[in-house]
């Protein structure tokens, strides 16, 4: 297989840019899936509340700017596109523009830390439906591997979780609890992917580099029927478990998940969480996701380069190892046969 790529493209989820958006925004996110429509109804009152506005695409334009300056300054000088998911600038699109502009091969970045149908395959999907419309000469599309061990994403998350332990009173900050969070997926889904593997591993090796604070993973966002069950703790009821415990003053949400602090973020964690903590009165700090922390663009392009130069030098901390660069045919399906 070639490493010569032409151009790099950031592939993310999309938002909504007004609250006329909304509806339409969340009709394409939940196409084909199993949520009930109060759900979405529920959800998109959490997008009118930020005047039906998204952060989200904000910070992926900021996250391409950062990106583009660091491959302006180290290389490799390739331009940087980018198409979404449910929300324009859309992967047809964006893949017409690239072959208008004589793009042949692409390498992409998915704004997915962890392996999951959604985060994973269901990308893949997308491109390959979006290169069928844009036809003969539609650009390929090749994936980068995923980055949840990677030492410049763990060394990026550590920093973010340093930044909020340090909103924590000297002398209570050795003691504080961190909650490691993450979007919740149908457990059948989860038996198809190593989302909860890696996700445990990423926790363990930002708490590893932290000291000694308990720490947790759990589980925001739920959005299946009440009969289908998906991962769990969830959030909310781990703070009141802890409250009842009563053993827990202080405590910092770690959005694991996410790389960019988008309507999940803002409305699940510093809405809903922060009021079921101060219901029990434990002091919460929410950490900021990577974002464009310099580490974790350096480490994007440190992926493009390791991919394009074909190195055998894959940097992965921990247990796990670096992840594939190629999915294997059974990656990531969206669902197995029975819940594990
Ligand atoms: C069956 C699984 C999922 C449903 C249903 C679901 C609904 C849903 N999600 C959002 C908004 C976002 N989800 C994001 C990430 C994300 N979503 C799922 C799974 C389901 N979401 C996973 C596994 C992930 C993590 C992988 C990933 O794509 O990052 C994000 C963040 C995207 C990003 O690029 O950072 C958002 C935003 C809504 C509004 C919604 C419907 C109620
Ligand atoms: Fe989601
Ligand atoms: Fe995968």
């Amino acid at each position: 297989m070639s490493n010569t790529y032409d151009a790099i493209m950031v592939v993310s989820f999309g938002g909504p840019e007004g609250p006329d958006d909304v509806i339409p925004f969340l009709e394409n996110v939940l196409r084909g899936k199993n949520v009930p429509r109060e759900r979405m109804l529920e959800v998109a009152e959490h997008y009118q509340h930020f005047g039906g506005v998204s952060p989200i695409n904000e910070q992926n334009r900021a996250l391409i700017r950062a990106l583009e300056q660091e491959l302006a300054e180290h290389g490799p000088q390739l331009p940087v596109y980018w198409g979404n998911r449910n929300w324009d600038p859309l992967l047809t699109d964006t893949l017409s523009l690239m072959k208008a502009d004589g793009i042949k091969r692409a390498l992409a970045f998915f704004t997915s830390t962890f392996s999951s149908y959604s985060g994973c395959r269901q990308y893949r999907e997308d491109i390959q439906r979006a290169q069928k419309e844009v036809g003969a000469g539609a650009p390929e599309v090749d994936k980068l591997r995923v980055f949840f061990n990677h030492p410049g994403f763990i060394e990026a998350t550590v920093s973010r979780t340093r930044e909020a332990l340090e909103q924590i009173p000297e002398e209570r900050r050795g003691q504080a609890t961190i909650l490691y969070s993450a979007h919740s997926i149908p457990m059948v889904m989860a038996a198809g992917c190593r989302y909860e593997v890696q996700l445990l591993e990423s926790a363990r090796l930002v708490s590893e580099r932290l000291g000694t604070h308990p720490w947790h993973l759990v589980y925001q966002s739920r959005s299946g029927p009440p009969q289908q069950p998906w991962l769990e703790p969830d959030i909310c009821d781990f703070i009141r478990e802890l409250g009842a415990k009563g053993e827990v003053k202080d405590l910092v949400i770690v959005p694991i998940g996410f790389v960019s602090d988008h309507m999940e973020v803002l409305f699940d964690l510093d809405t809903e969480a922060k009021d079921v903590s101060q219901e029990l009165g434990i002091n919460m700090v929410r950490a900021k996701t990577v974002g464009v922390h310099p580490r974790f663009i350096t480490m994007i392009r440190e992926l493009i380069v390791e991919r394009m130069s074909g190195t055998t030098d894959r940097p992965a901390l921990g247990e796990l190892g670096a992840s594939h660069d190629v999915c294997p045919i059974d990656c990531c399906l969206r669902a197995t046969e029975k819940p594990r």
